[in-house]
């Protein structure tokens, strides 16, 4: 008899896919229908799979995605870990609201990791700090030592939720999964060693188990591109926006000239942070001029 389970893609490996069930993960080759209607089962993606006893598994179905991000691509991220240094690449607002905004639209959470910070003076890490604490303020969670984040994150990583790590180049995502791997080495053992790789199959992205959830090994992205956001919809992806939108006088105020705006009073009063209100127009501009500015390419 054959038997139909749920699971979780984990890795795709030449034309396999690593699917991890309630049982263990099981290795499934997916039917010629998705092949035929263009749809490319994915890492992340939740699926339904046949169990066959004479050994061939198969990938029956592809529920739908909330989402797919970064470069190689995972499907129902459900939140991402931003990288984002200290310096050696700047420390920058700019860099940091681009890529909330593009995570926001994107339906994912964000942590926010700052690395490097042994690279900076004592003064220059708490000017960082500061402007931090206005993004934990709106409810980011912001983390500044990776090995505390390390042992809690079985708990803060919540059942079958899928996670991945993003940042600029050079911002310390490697660098990070590599701590995390370390420390979480016992309990990530288990998937690696049940699978024999090939010695020369092209590798794209392997989900490790933490906990109950799932997180990302290779670094994500570095670039990303908002442009497909509707102009008029960038307002509702800056929280703090969003959450006193409701006491401006204009329904759909785009906080721009509009008379009575409550998120220009909040700037004003230094309630809302003025780097983000600028931020918030140089992305607008960009999204009318339809390109990514060059140092993002
Ligand atoms: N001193 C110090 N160096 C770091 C830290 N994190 C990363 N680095 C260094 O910064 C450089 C870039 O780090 P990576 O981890 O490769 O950065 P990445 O984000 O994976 O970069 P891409 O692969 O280009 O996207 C490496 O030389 C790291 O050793 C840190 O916390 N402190
Ligand atoms: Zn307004």
């Amino acid at each position: 008899m054959n038997k139909q389970v749920e699971g979780i893609i984990v890795s795709s490996i030449a034309g396999f896919y690593d699917v991890q069930t309630s049982n263990g993960i099981e290795r499934t080759r997916a039917r010629g229908i998705f092949r035929k209607n263009k749809q490319k089962p994915t890492v992340g993606d939740r699926v339904k799979i046949q169990l066959d006893e004479h050994g061939m598994n198969y990938l029956v179905e592809v529920y739908a995605r909330t989402n797919l991000i970064g470069r190689p691509a995972v499907a129902n991220v459900d939140q991402v870990l931003l990288v984002i240094s200290a310096v050696e690449p700047e420390f920058s607002l700019q860099l940091l609201d681009r890529y909330l905004t593009f995570f926001s639209w994107q339906k994912v959470a964000v942590s926010i990791y700052l690395s490097k910070t042994d690279l900076v003076s004592a003064p220059q890490l708490t000017e960082i700090k500061q402007n931090l604490n206005y993004y934990a303020q709106l409810g980011y969670q912001v983390v500044y030592n990776w090995e505390d984040f390390a042992q809690n994150l079985a708990t803060i990583i919540k059942p079958n939720q899928i996670w991945t790590l993003a940042g600029q180049s050079g911002a310390g995502k490697s660098t990070l999964i590599n701590h995390l791997k370390k420390s979480l080495k016992q309990k990530t053992a288990a998937i690696s060693s049940s699978l024999n790789r090939g010695k020369h199959t092209t590798r794209t992205v392997q989900l490790f188990r933490i906990g109950h959830g799932y997180l990302a090994d290779t670094p994500g992205f570095s670039a990303i591109d908002f442009t497909p956001i509707k102009i008029n919809e960038l307002c509702n992806y800056f929280v703090e926006f969003k959450r006193v939108s409701s006491s401006c006088k204009f329904r759909g105020c785009q906080h721009l000239k509009e008379p009575k705006c409550e998120v220009k009073n909040l700037v004003e009063k230094k309630q809302i942070k003025q780097s983000r209100y600028d931020n918030y127009l140089l992305m607008r501009t960009e999204i009318e001029h339809g390109r990514l500015p060059e140092y993002l390419k």
